[in-house]
């Protein structure tokens, strides 16, 4: 079966003319939504799209580029399109996305709980799960800020999915030879990353690597590193790129 991503954004936490890096999984006619941001539902209405179209939502971290929309989702949900909706997300991240993100803006005398407003399914790290029919994911935890707990994904054993992580040059080396053959990273243009892989050490990676990676996570000046990237390429918002 054809699996398609789409970035609904490609920007970086503080970037303006990108909305927040959040993507489109599509298989058959079913689609998931990979991380929700502050911007997702603003730029998902941008996109022609809605809420009501997507079958689950997976989340890599918290960070508000990356879950600060699952309000607004799981309100939707409950309020305009009355189903509730697959959560997809890892362990370790199942209390803290209550406790400390969602819980001041949902908590309510009806509603004590994640699972009150979603079917929660947690994934265990290095187990693939079959998300959607077509769709097996594979958690990574991944470095990102120290001590934050974050997650990057295998995607049908051949895609790599960063969600927000440093310069790994061992990992991504593992993974080409474990058969990745397209690598979907974050990156901060201007050095330093510190938690972010930057761009100058993104291009210390072999040709070999370069050639496999896109850049996503980026930030509003991506334009003037057209052509200054080696073998990478940048993801576009919006174009459907196969898996
Ligand atoms: N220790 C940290 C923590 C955060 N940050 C910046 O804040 C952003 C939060 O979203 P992000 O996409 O993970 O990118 C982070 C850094 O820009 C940072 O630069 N250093
Ligand atoms: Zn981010
Ligand atoms: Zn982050």
């Amino acid at each position: 079966m054809a699996v398609h991503i789409q970035m609904i954004g490609t920007g970086s936490a503080f970037a303006k003319r990108y909305d927040n890096n959040n993507a489109l999984i599509e298989t058959g006619s079913r689609t998931l939504l990979l991380d929700c941001g502050i911007t997702c539902p603003s730029a998902l209405y941008r996109l022609g799209r809605h809420f009501g179209e997507i079958d689950a939502v997976l989340i890599s971290h918290i960070h508000g580029d990356h879950v600060g929309g699952l309000e607004e989702y799981a309100y939707q949900m409950k309020y305009v399109y009355k189903r509730k909706p697959v959560l997809y997300v890892p362990a370790p991240l199942v209390a803290p996305l209550w406790e400390h993100t969602l819980k001041g803006g949902m908590e309510s005398e009806e509603a004590d709980s994640l699972t009150h407003y979603f079917d929660v399914y947690p994934l265990e790290e290095g187990e693939e799960s079959e998300l959607l029919p077509g769709l097996r994911v594979k958690p990574l935890r991944t470095r990102h800020v120290p001590g934050k707990i974050s997650f990057s994904y295998v995607i049908n054993g051949t895609f790599f999915y960063s969600a927000d992580m440093r310069f790994d040059p061992d990992l991504l080396e593992r993974l080409d030879r474990e058969g990745i053959r397209t690598i979907f990273h974050d990156c901060q243009l201007h050095p330093p990353g510190e938690v972010h892989a930057a761009l100058p050490e993104l291009l210390t990676l072999p040709e070999r690597l370069q050639e496999k990676i896109w850049l996503m996570h980026y930030g509003d000046d991506k334009e003037a590193f057209e052509g200054r990237t080696g073998r990478m390429r940048f993801v576009e918002p919006h174009v459907r790129y196969p898996i």
